[in-house]
């Protein structure tokens, strides 16, 4: 058996395909091993075009009776049909006879001017020299045949003159910036089209409308505001009040310069201002509405420079978030830089499913949106641009925190309602978050709820799977997770809210475990320490098998927080139902969003109700980063001119040239 193998093995190593049998390998000059060689791949070649050329006009005469039926359209369905079966018998026998033919040729050459085949591609080993070798020789005709009849039908649909319809939608485009691809073609609402500078649009007034967030001179170069009136003339919109928009018009037209405005009186002057400001606003809407959804497949990301950073939100541990504007709309969003300079393998996989998830799930209300995708100037530079929101609920409680407050409870009801609604969504879309913390759920100053950071989300299927063990928080982990941690489920989110929601009402985290034994110890000494009879099938999970845990009887929990008049027992009949140790026993979204609690007073309140606190993020107002550039002239400024002048040559700062150990000579 194993000689067997060493000699089909050794056969292998010194037979090969025609070229390269050991006789021609060790006899032919190798001048003219290279010429045999390329008058065989000429032959080939002939041989492959007759073929083809045979076939075209096979395909020709069949499309000619095919458009006469008047089906060219659905060219593809065609090769179903029993006249497109019956031609490829036809051709398959045609080509059936040419290879017999062929290979007799081939074999006449053979004998004739090179050494005998070899086995290998021809099935001619010596131990299938007599019948069997040509058994072995009829059954890989067989197979070259299937093979031949694949490309023959995958070169029919690519030769088909007929455009398919799907090729017919498709739209492309090139590249017109330094990275990323142009806007398609017709993308943008008609009235950008009307935006290409126009002579007399010059010395038309000016909105000097800016966003309360930019500093003067930042917008500049931000064209639509300047050009409002420009705006007007590109298309009637349907959805303002044609009427109003008259009259305003006709304020807007007989709106002076705006030096001219100064000298007016004080009513004039706010008469002409306001129809300004309040057509500016409404144009600014328009284009926003206009604007086309956003396809990154399709048209692609933008540059990063669409974009003016306005400030650093915040530094996790996948990417920087910023605060930007976008340049064309003046509209303030998150942007969140992935990181990647430590990616040696391509695109971060958390980045991917980030993105991917975020594009799946975001159009929820509660669930944080996605605008676009943007490129900055290297490859390493991808930002993901968010709609802006204010708090996130950490920051926002450690602000109440500070302040002894504590959420009412029809606020807590509120925001829960929120959190389990986006929660539902996720997962009804089939997307596990696996890091819910108060730090991920974004809160916005019109009391909006969203879940955010979709960094280690991904799809799950409807079966358990195994999964990443190293998921969500420790504070927030479930037991399960932190017993067993590879087989989980959509339990693992609901174990999180349960965590949010004592936070919420008690204000402080539930389980503030410093390790992992720590965490778990905490949890059983709030809840009891688990059985078999309350959590069927414990004893197979790996750590509970090796480690004894102390017995804690249960009642603390409730202790604390009914007994403590933080919550009543209903309330508290739903935090304990989403932290219920067995996952098979834990709500889900859906089971919470329906519990008693929402209907019993004090019932939720409204949003608006919520607490609103001025946001870190706006305060710590933007220091745009400095340029390069603008950094060193800062350091050069009071140096000696000739020194200063000599850096800016070299490009260095005075503080680079000395960390560095040299010296200026003068
Ligand atoms: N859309 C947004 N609007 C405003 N702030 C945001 C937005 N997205 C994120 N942030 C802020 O940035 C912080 C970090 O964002 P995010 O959680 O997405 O980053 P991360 O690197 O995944 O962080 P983590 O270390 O928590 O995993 C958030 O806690 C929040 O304060």
């Amino acid at each position: 058996m194993s000689r067997n193998h060493s000699d089909r093995r050794r056969n292998r190593k010194y037979s090969g395909s025609d070229d390269d049998s050991a006789e021609t390998r060790f006899s032919i000059p190798p001048r003219e091993a290279e010429k045999a060689k390329e008058e065989r791949y000429r032959r080939e070649r002939n041989r492959e075009n007759e073929r083809r050329d045979r076939k075209r006009s096979v395909d020709d005469g069949h499309r000619d009776r095919e458009a006469k039926d008047k089906h060219r359209d659905y060219d593809r369905g065609r090769r179903g049909s029993p006249t497109s079966r019956d031609r490829r018998r036809h051709e398959e026998n045609r080509r059936d006879r040419d290879s017999e033919k062929d290979r007799g040729h081939r074999k006449d050459r053979r004998t004739a001017d090179s050494p005998p085949k070899s086995k290998k591609g021809r099935g001619e080993s010596p131990k299938h020299s007599s019948e069997k070798g040509q058994l072995f020789d009829r059954v890989l005709n067989l197979k070259v045949k299937e093979q031949d009849s694949k490309v023959l039908e995958i070169e029919d649909v690519e030769m088909s003159p007929t455009p398919l319809l799907e090729e017919v939608e498709i739209k492309t485009f090139t590249l017109d910036y330094d990275f990323g691809p142009a806007r398609p073609p017709n993308s943008l609402p008609p009235v950008y089209e009307s935006l290409e500078p126009e002579p007399e649009s010059a010395s038309k007034p000016v909105s000097t409308e800016k966003h309360p967030d930019v500093e003067d001179g930042e917008i500049d170069d931000i064209s639509f505001d300047k050009s409002a009136d420009n705006l007007k003339e590109a298309e009637p919109n349907s959805t303002l009040d044609q009427e109003a928009l008259s009259d305003e018009d006709e304020k807007f037209a007989a709106t002076p310069e705006p030096d001219e405005l100064e000298l007016m009186s004080e009513e004039d002057k706010h008469f002409h201002k306001d129809a300004m400001e309040k057509r500016a606003e409404e144009r600014n809407r328009e284009i926003i509405a206009a604007l086309p959804t956003y396809y990154p497949g399709l048209y692609g990301c933008q540059p990063i420079s669409e974009y003016k950073i306005l400030n650093t939100i915040a530094e996790g541990t996948y990417g920087e978030v910023f605060r930007g504007q976008n340049k064309r709309t003046d509209e303030i969003v998150a942007l969140k830089r992935f990181k990647l300079e430590k990616e040696k393998e391509g695109f971060p996989i958390t980045a991917l499913r980030e993105i991917n998830m975020l594009l799946k799930a975001g159009s929820h209300e509660n669930v944080v949106n996605v605008k676009e995708i943007l490129v900055g100037s290297s490859n390493n530079d991808i930002f993901m641009a968010m709609e802006f929101i204010e708090h996130d609920l950490k920051s926002l409680m450690d602000k109440m925190r500070n302040r002894y407050e504590k959420f009412k409870t029809g606020q807590q009801k509120t925001l829960m309602l929120q959190l389990l609604s986006g929660m539902k969504h996720l997962h009804d879309n089939w997307i596990l978050h696996r890091d819910l913390k108060t730090s991920n759920l974004l809160f916005s100053h019109s009391g909006v709820l969203k879940i955010a950071d979709f960094g280690l989300a991904r799809e799950f299927g409807d079966r358990r799977q195994k999964l990443t063990p190293l998921v969500v928080t420790l504070w927030y982990r479930s037991p399960e997770l932190l017993l067993e941690p590879l087989t989980y489920s959509t339990h693992v989110d609901m174990w999180s809210i349960g965590c949010i929601m004592g936070e919420i009402i008690s204000m402080e985290p539930m389980f503030p475990g410093k390790n992992e034994p720590n965490q778990v110890d905490l949890i059983f000494r709030a809840i009891g320490t688990p059985d078999e009879s309350t959590w069927p099938g414990l004893k197979d999970l790996a750590i509970w098998r090796n480690v004894s845990f102390e017995k804690y009887p249960s009642g603390a929990l409730i202790q604390k927080y009914v007994g403590g008049h933080c919550v009543n027992k209903i309330g508290f009949n739903l935090l304990n139902g989403l932290l219920a140790l067995n996952p098979t026993n834990r709500l889900t979204a859906d089971e919470a969003l329906n519990h008693s609690w929402f209907q019993d007073h004090p019932l939720p309140v409204p949003r608006s109700q919520l607490p609103k606190y001025p946001a870190k993020s706006e305060l710590n107002a933007a220091v745009p980063r400095k340029s390069r550039k603008e950094q060193l002239e800062e350091s050069l400024k009071g140096l000696d001119p000739k020194k200063a002048e000599f850096l800016r040559k070299l490009n260095v700062r005075p503080d680079q040239l000395t960390s560095s150990g040299f010296h200026l000579k003068f």
